[in-house]
């Protein structure tokens, strides 16, 4: 993850670890963590909540001594950086129960840097995630077992869903406070679709009406910059020993977790970041495909969200027909939406959503 150039991943000033029940953080060891979380399990390396990385945030820093830190058997990075990607892509051998539930991590997201994860990745990109009608990965040679095929389709199914209707539920409820954001995009959506000139009712938006809407982009990456659905992303495993930054030395086989929750939220990286803004991503350049480390939702380098396109399609098409063919209300019994996240890996609502939907008046929409 995190290839080369501007390389700051420890500033003096700042917390460097969200709140992990069973990390430690030494304070005066900026990058380390002196022991691995407890049993080596998954949900304890990553069962966090944004309060925990709030929390953190809020926290003396940890960081303050700078440079000074020696090794670590486990590494937190909370702030935007590059790092040797092809050391650090692997996945950590000590999680078990990714190791129970995924057939003995023949899955892809937790299969260990090789052939394996290498052939299954490929194939899951370029067959079931390209959004082509046609196989374009030729004939495979590949011998599957029965666990294996049910350890991809683990990934592929499990990852995939909850992700992406968290980016859609928390892009509703924050549009559903702010009036000015869903008149914007509503407005463009509307003017875009086919059918806007005719009637709601023959309102329809699809892939071809997709390209031309900026605001409507702007506003699912302001919304996965402040709801992250996986605030801690997937842990990532040292692969040999290394030193980053010219005085943080990670040795061989410590686990790498990278908070993109509090990166995305980094008062040095963004202006005003608790709010939502989708404004400034218009006429930016900064997106979450790898290359701005700042907002890093999908991850980066070799072992990126291989299903970024196909849930951006359905996120951009599943809110923009939302939007665009109804009015949105809460409500009268619960005026204030309550924007907690619930504990967990992924940064679900605490409380559902609930809204009110009636059809659109698009007469007055396309006057505006
Ligand atoms: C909003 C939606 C999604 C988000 C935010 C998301 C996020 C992530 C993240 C953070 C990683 C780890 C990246 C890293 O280590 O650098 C990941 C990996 C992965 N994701 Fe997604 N994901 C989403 C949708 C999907 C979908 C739709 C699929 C497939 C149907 C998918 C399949 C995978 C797989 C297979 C991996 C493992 C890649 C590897 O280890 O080589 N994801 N995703």
């Amino acid at each position: 993850m995190l290839p080369t150039s501007s390389f700051s991943p420890w500033p003096s000033s700042r917390p460097c670890c969200c709140r992990c029940s069973t990390l430690s953080v030494a304070r005066k060891k900026p990058v380390a963590v002196s022991r691995r979380p407890r049993g080596g399990s998954l949900s304890s390396a990553t069962s966090t909540s944004s309060a925990g990385c709030r929390t953190a945030r809020c926290a003396p820093s940890p960081c303050s001594t700078g440079p000074s830190c020696s090794s670590a058997s486990a590494v937190v990075v909370s702030s935007a950086c590059a790092a040797q990607d092809h050391v650090f892509a692997t996945r950590p051998s000590s999680l078990t129960i990714p190791r129970t539930l995924l057939y003995g991590c023949t899955d892809i997201a937790f299969a260990p840097h090789g052939a394996y994860w290498r052939g299954a990745r490929k194939m899951a990109v370029h067959v079931l995630l390209s959004l082509q009608k046609e196989e374009s990965a030729g004939p495979t040679e590949w011998r599957l077992s029965r666990d294996n095929v049910k350890a991809l389709l683990e990934d592929l199914f499990g990852a995939g869903t909850e992700a992406t209707i968290i980016v859609l539920e928390w892009a509703m409820a924050e549009l559903l406070r702010d009036k000015g954001a869903m008149q914007r995009l509503q407005h463009e959506v509307r003017r875009a679709g086919t059918g806007a000139a005719d009637n709601e009712s023959s309102l329809q938006i699809t892939e071809q009406d997709l390209p031309g809407m900026e605001y409507l982009r702007a506003v699912i990456k302001e919304t996965m910059r402040l709801h992250t659905p996986g605030p801690l992303l997937l842990p990532r495993e040292a692969m040999r020993a290394t030193r980053i930054q010219g005085h943080h030395d990670v040795p061989a086989g410590a686990m790498v977790i990278v908070n993109a929750w509090a990166i995305a939220r980094d008062p040095e990286a963004w202006e005003a970041p608790e709010e939502f803004r989708p404004e400034r991503f218009v006429g930016s350049a900064v997106d979450f495909r790898g290359h701005h480390f700042q907002l890093i939702p999908f991850g980066a380098g070799r072992r990126m969200c291989p299903g970024l396109n196909l849930s951006m399609s359905v996120v951009e098409l599943a809110l923009a027909n939302l939007v665009g063919r109804f009015e949105w209300a809460l409500p009268e019994a619960e005026p204030e939406l309550d924007m907690e996240e619930a504990p967990g890996c992924t940064s679900r609502r605490s409380a559902p959503l609930r809204a009110i939907a009636t059809r659109s008046c698009l007469a007055e929409a396309n006057s505006m």
